[in-house]
């Protein structure tokens, strides 16, 4: 089954843990935690401190997408913060041995790591360090917002993906426009997790909302 990573992004700020409860009893596997710095992506989200505090009051795999341009200069802050995987934009790397140092670095510190590519970024950007991933994001949106329509070239990024996996680990994770239509078609392609912002949180029944997408 796959797993429902709910973007906090679209979370009530104001009853955050409140919000935090509600996914997690309505069967929410992680929470998916979006970091936008207002360079990488034209919008200013949240940084480590929020997310320390969240891990002080949930036990859900901390999810944390980073939507900025200096990875290495705050992956050590997210991992003092409780982050269980880090994933960053392969667009925001200038050079291969940059990538290499990201990957190494979170993964000596004992967290899982993932690299996510834009929707006009190819699969073949990352296919060199496929072996060495535990997760690959692919956007279905371009990242900054919330609330964006899903763009259908996500679904032959996973369907490439499947095929290149083999014997390597990594999971497939879609992030943008996920609701139960767009989620079904993922499923289909072959994706592991299903990140969905706005269809859960502004659901009137959240539970039905993250049942419908597993
Ligand atoms: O990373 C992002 C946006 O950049 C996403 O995680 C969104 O927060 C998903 O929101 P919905 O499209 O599901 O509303």
């Amino acid at each position: 089954m796959v797993k429902v990573a709910p973007s906090v992004l679209s979370a009530n700020f104001a009853e955050l843990k409140k919000d935090l409860d509600s996914i997690r009893e309505c069967g929410a596997d992680w929470i998916h935690y979006d970091v936008m710095d207002g360079h990488f992506v034209p919008n200013i989200s949240f940084g480590y401190s929020i997310l320390n505090d969240i891990a002080k009051v949930s036990d859900l795999y901390l999810d944390v997408h980073l939507m900025i341009e200096k990875p290495m200069q705050y992956v050590d802050a997210f991992i003092k913060s409780h982050a269980s995987l880090i994933t960053a934009h392969i667009e925001a790397f200038h050079h291969e041995q940059e990538v290499k140092t990201f990957i190494q670095y979170v993964h000596d510190q004992g967290v899982h790591v993932g690299l996510s590519v834009k929707p006009d970024t190819p699969i073949s950007s990352i296919q060199q360090y496929l072996d060495d991933l535990d997760l690959v994001l692919v956007m279905s949106v371009e990242p900054g917002f919330g609330g964006q329509t899903f763009q259908e070239q996500a679904l032959s990024k996973i369907q490439e993906l499947c095929q290149l996996k083999q014997n390597r680990h990594y999971l497939i994770e879609v992030d943008g426009g996920i609701n139960a239509t767009t989620g079904q078609l993922c499923r289909e392609a072959g994706v592991d997790v299903l990140v969905a912002g706005s269809y859960v949180f502004n659901a009137e029944n959240r539970k039905e909302a993250i049942d419908s997408l597993k």
